[in-house]
C-alpha cells in the first residue's frame, strides 16, 4: 500500500494529461492511492496569458485540480514530478513550490520517498533530458530515491521517431506550437512510470 503524489505545472494542458497517464498507471498496482495536485501559478504570469485562449483553456480544464501544499508532500510515500520545459530547465512556478519547501528539507521529512519525473517540451531536442537531469538535483537534496524509465519495461523508446520516452523519465512533445497531443506511446510510458514508481514505494514502505 503505498500513497503517490503527483504535483505538476502545466500551462497549455500536455504535462496534465500526462500526469493523468502517471496516475492511472499508479492506481493499477493493488493498494496505491494517488493523488493529482498543481503548483501554484503566478499572478504575473495568470495576468500576462489572459489573453491567449490556449493558456486560458488549459487551466480551465485544471481548475478542479487542489493547489499543491507542503502538507501533500508530507503524505506521500513517493512523488512524481511533472515539469515542462522552460530554457532546458524547470519553470519558475515549480522551483518555488520546491524553494518554499525548505523547512521539510532541513527536518529531513521527503528522506527515503521514491520520486520520479516526467515532462514536456516544445521540440524534441529542446531539452527534455536536461529538465529531468536538473531537476533531479534539488530532490537529490531532499533525499529522495530517483526512479527512472528503463528501456527493458519501454521497448518505445528505441525509435528514431519524434516521440518522447528517456531512461531519465516519461515525456511527450507539445510541438512548437504547442498542437501536438501526447502519443500514445507517450500515455503507455507515462502509465508505466506510475506502476513503476508505486511498485517501488511500496517495497519501501512495507
Ligand atoms: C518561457 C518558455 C520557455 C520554453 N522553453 C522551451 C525550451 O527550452 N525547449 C523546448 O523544447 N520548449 C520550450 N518551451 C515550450 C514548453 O516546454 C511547452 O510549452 C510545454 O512543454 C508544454 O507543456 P504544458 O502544455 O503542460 O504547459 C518553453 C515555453 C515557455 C513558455
Amino acid at each position: 500500500m503505498a500513497k503517490v503524489l503527483i504535483p505538476y505545472y502545466s500551462a497549455y494542458g500536455h504535462i496534465y494529461e500526462m500526469a493523468k497517464a502517471v496516475a492511472e498507471g499508479a492506481k493499477q498496482v493493488d493498494g496505491t492511492e494517488v493523488k493529482i495536485v498543481k503548483v501554484p501559478e503566478f499572478n504575473a504570469v495568470k495576468e500576462a496569458m489572459s489573453g491567449q485562449d490556449a493558456y486560458v483553456q488549459a487551466q480551465g480544464n485544471q481548475e478542479d485540480i487542489p493547489e499543491a501544499t507542503h502538507d501533500d508532500l508530507r503524505w506521500a510515500d513517493a512523488i512524481i514530478w511533472g515539469i515542462p520545459t522552460r530554457y532546458g530547465s524547470m519553470p519558475a512556478q515549480m522551483k518555488q513550490y520546491l524553494d518554499s519547501a525548505g523547512g521539510l528539507w532541513a527536518n529531513g521529512e521527503l528522506e527515503g520517498k521514491a520520486t520520479a519525473i516526467f515532462t514536456s517540451s516544445g521540440s524534441v531536442h529542446g531539452g527534455q533530458e536536461t529538465t529531468i537531469i536538473t531537476s533531479l538535483i534539488p530532490l537529490l537534496h531532499f533525499g529522495l530515491i530517483f526512479v527512472g524509465l528503463p528501456y527493458g519495461e519501454n521497448p518505445e523508446q528505441l525509435t528514431t521517431d519524434g516521440i518522447g520516452g528517456s531512461p531519465y523519465g516519461a515525456s511527450t512533445i507539445a510541438g512548437p506550437d504547442g498542437s501536438a497531443s501526447p502519443d500514445a506511446r507517450d500515455i503507455t510510458m507515462a502509465g508505466r512510470l506510475g506502476a513503476r514508481v508505486a511498485k517501488i514505494a511500496s517495497k519501501l514502505t512495507n
